[in-house]
């Protein structure tokens, strides 16, 4: 390729990624990842630089997967108290494994929104109980929306609940999805089967005597050290699974200040190493890992350059 890397804006992005698609790569991808040496996955835990006197954090999430001849970082600046922009904007910059050239930039705010919902729906595919009819999503930002979308591949759900901060923002994204705007955090999660915490929430939002034994829990926010979505009892009773062990012990406060044990990464369990223990109260510790991106961004390129009308012909 001549003329430097392409560079594929958001639309293009959502346009090339079917969530559908999406899921069996992103599961295929945490299977590998959690296979260690033999899933080919070379994947740090990535560099958060703080700024603080913005209130601002700078993520550097870089991955190469064998199987996929894939490489990549992701660039994502989240700035949790931006109001007049988004609060993640992210590029992933994909590299030819073989030669170290760089062939594509790829809006990551896209893929982030898209791959961290998907995310979840692998997690609840195996977590959930089968018959998981009540969805609560605690935040009503980038993330819920995803979530609603993600996990509604999986179930039609009777009853969904949204929760925020703000009850206009609750209402506003209820009526865009046909879900039914709560009061509390506590109303929400009360009797739900599956539970999303997608907020900037630094202090537990949810209590464990509000939920359902039984239920499952993607705790997607709180990827700080010092943060926390779900209190400490929570997440000491619930069978805790995660993204990445390396991770979520460098970075996830529900962890870290719980002390509580991680039981399996969500990989060993696609993998056949770890169970499902779908019946008792499961929580997702997700906080977001590089290969997700790499694989998303290289489905999104491999598509681009297929398509006669992006590449004109
Ligand atoms: N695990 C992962 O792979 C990823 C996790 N995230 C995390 O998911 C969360 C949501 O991200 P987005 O939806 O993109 O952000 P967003 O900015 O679109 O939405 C944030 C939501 O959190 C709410 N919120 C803010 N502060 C809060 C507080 N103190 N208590 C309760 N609610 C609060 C806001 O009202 C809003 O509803 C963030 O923590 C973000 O860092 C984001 C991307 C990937
Ligand atoms: O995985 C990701 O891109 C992020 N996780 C938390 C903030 C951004």
């Amino acid at each position: 390729m001549s003329g430097g890397p392409r560079i594929i804006a958001a639309p293009d992005v959502y346009k090339l990624i079917r969530p559908k698609d999406l899921l069996p790569v992103i599961e295929k991808a945490l299977g590998n990842y959690s296979m260690g040496r033999d899933g080919g996955v070379i994947q740090p835990v990535r560099t958060v630089v703080p700024i603080e006197k913005y209130h601002g954090f700078l993520g550097v999430m870089s991955a190469f997967s064998g199987r996929d001849e894939a490489l990549a970082v992701k660039l994502v600046s989240f700035y949790p108290e931006a109001k007049d922009h988004p609060t993640h904007q992210a590029w992933v910059m994909i590299f030819n494994p073989a030669t170290g050239n760089l062939t594509a930039i790829v809006d990551g705010e896209s893929i982030t929104a898209i791959r961290t919902g998907i995310a979840s729906a692998v997690a609840s595919k195996h977590l959930a109980n089968p018959n998981a009819s009540v969805l609560a999503i605690l935040g009503s930002g980038i993330q819920a929306r995803s979530h609603f979308e993600a996990l509604s591949l999986l179930h039609s759900f009777a009853e969904v609940r949204i929760w925020s901060r703000t009850l206009a923002n609750a209402q506003k994204l209820a009526t865009e999805i046909g879900a039914k705007a709560c009061s509390t955090a506590e109303e929400a999660v009360r009797d739900a089967d599956i539970i999303c915490t997608v907020t900037f929430a630094t202090t537990p939002i949810i209590q464990a005597d509000w939920v359902k034994p039984g239920a499952h829990i993607n705790a997607v926010g709180a990827c700080r050290a010092d943060w926390q979505e779900l209190s400490s009892q929570l997440m000491k009773t619930s069978v805790v699974y995660c993204d990445s062990r390396d991770a979520c012990n460098q970075e996830a406060g529900d962890v870290i200040q719980s002390g509580c044990d991680i039981y399996a990464e969500i990989g060993e369990v696609i993998n056949g190493h770890k169970e499902a223990f779908w019946e008792k109260t499961t929580v997702f510790k997700s906080v977001g890992i590089a290969i997700e991106d790499v694989v998303s961004a290289k489905m999104v390129l491999d598509r681009y350059v297929n398509c006669p009308t992006m590449t004109n012909g």
